[in-house]
């Protein structure tokens, strides 16, 4: 039996944020104030409690936030609205839309209507053509946290193989991108429901990040003994919190990053770092003029 390790995203975010603070407190100082606008729409469990927690890490490292709230059933307008209310709003220096986003409306039209030069969460088109380029530009915050954990943990990714499980906007496609990058250059298997044998390409890679939002889908059988495994979604039933990653895999990988205080800590702080490092770049250009 190999000895396992956790990877502790809780306590990786809680030194980031630490970090953090320090760099807000010398922005303030400068005059200025970074703003974080959340845009939440309809009764998603789990968004309710994400966007409490993103609150909540402002607070905790002196980030001003502001949050709209509107109800499941909000037309397109109605979100559209609001997205042009923090695109306005001198105070927002960065805004997210949670998702997902009530099926009845276009979650890319919303994206798109973010000023780029407010996009937090680099999901907006041009956030993510300038990661296809290689061009700097703010990252999506999960593969961010994945592969800044990775990092930290000591994990191997130039050279290494990784299978993703799942090819999501939020997570699994920016992921790859970012996992093949010349600064990774690691080599990515995406896999998705059409995929024929996942497990096969599973078994066969050194990094397993489950991304795929289906409850206990990687099973113990799927992972070469000794390889890293990432359980990133969640699905919320009666009986509580499932991850992608069935408990007992936790007996064959060699490190863990678990369904929670893994990567979902990890993600919040990557948001707080895309926030703070746009009111630097904004702090440097007010020096400069
Ligand atoms: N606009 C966005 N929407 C979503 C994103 C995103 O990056 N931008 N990612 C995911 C979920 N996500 C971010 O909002 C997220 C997931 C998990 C956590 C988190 O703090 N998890 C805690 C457990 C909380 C709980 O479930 O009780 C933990 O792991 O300890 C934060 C953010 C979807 N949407």
């Amino acid at each position: 039996m190999t000895t396992l390790v956790k990877l502790d995203g809780a306590r990786a975010a809680a030194d980031i944020k630490a970090e953090l603070a320090v760099r807000v407190a010398s922005l303030r100082s400068r005059g200025v104030t970074p703003g974080l606008g959340t845009i939440l729409v309809g009764d998603h469990p789990g968004s309710h409690v994400y966007v409490a927690g993103k609150h909540r890490d402002c607070a905790e490292v002196g980030i001003e936030s502001l949050r709209i709230e509107l109800p499941a059933d909000a037309t397109q307008a109605d979100i559209e609205a609001a997205v042009l209310t923090l695109n306005a709003d001198p105070a927002c220096t960065g805004f997210i839309v949670q998702l997902p986003l009530p099926p009845h409306l276009d979650t890319h039209a919303v994206l798109e209507l973010i000023d780029p030069a407010k996009d937090a969460d680099g999901l907006h088109p041009t956030s993510l053509g300038r990661l296809v380029l290689g061009t700097p530009g703010p990252l999506p915050c999960t593969p961010r946290g994945i592969i800044e954990l990775l990092r930290l943990s000591d994990v191997r990714i130039t050279g290494a193989t990784f299978c993703v499980i799942g090819c999501g906007i939020t997570v699994g496609r920016p992921l790859g991108l970012m996992l093949t990058r010349s600064s990774e250059h690691a080599t990515v298997t995406m896999c998705h429901e059409r995929t024929e044998d996942i497990a096969a390409h599973a078994r066969a890679a050194d990094v397993v990040v489950a991304a795929a939002g289906s409850a206990h889908l990687v099973r113990p059988d799927w992972i070469k003994p000794g390889a890293t495994v990432l359980s990133v979604g969640i699905t919320r039933t009666i009986e509580g919190v499932l991850g992608d990653v069935h408990p007992d895999v936790a007996e064959v990988a060699g490190r863990l990053a678990p369904t929670i205080g893994g990567v979902g800590p990890m993600t919040r702080a990557m948001l707080l770092t895309n926030v703070v490092e746009s009111a630097e770049r904004e702090a440097a250009r007010l020096d400069v003029t």
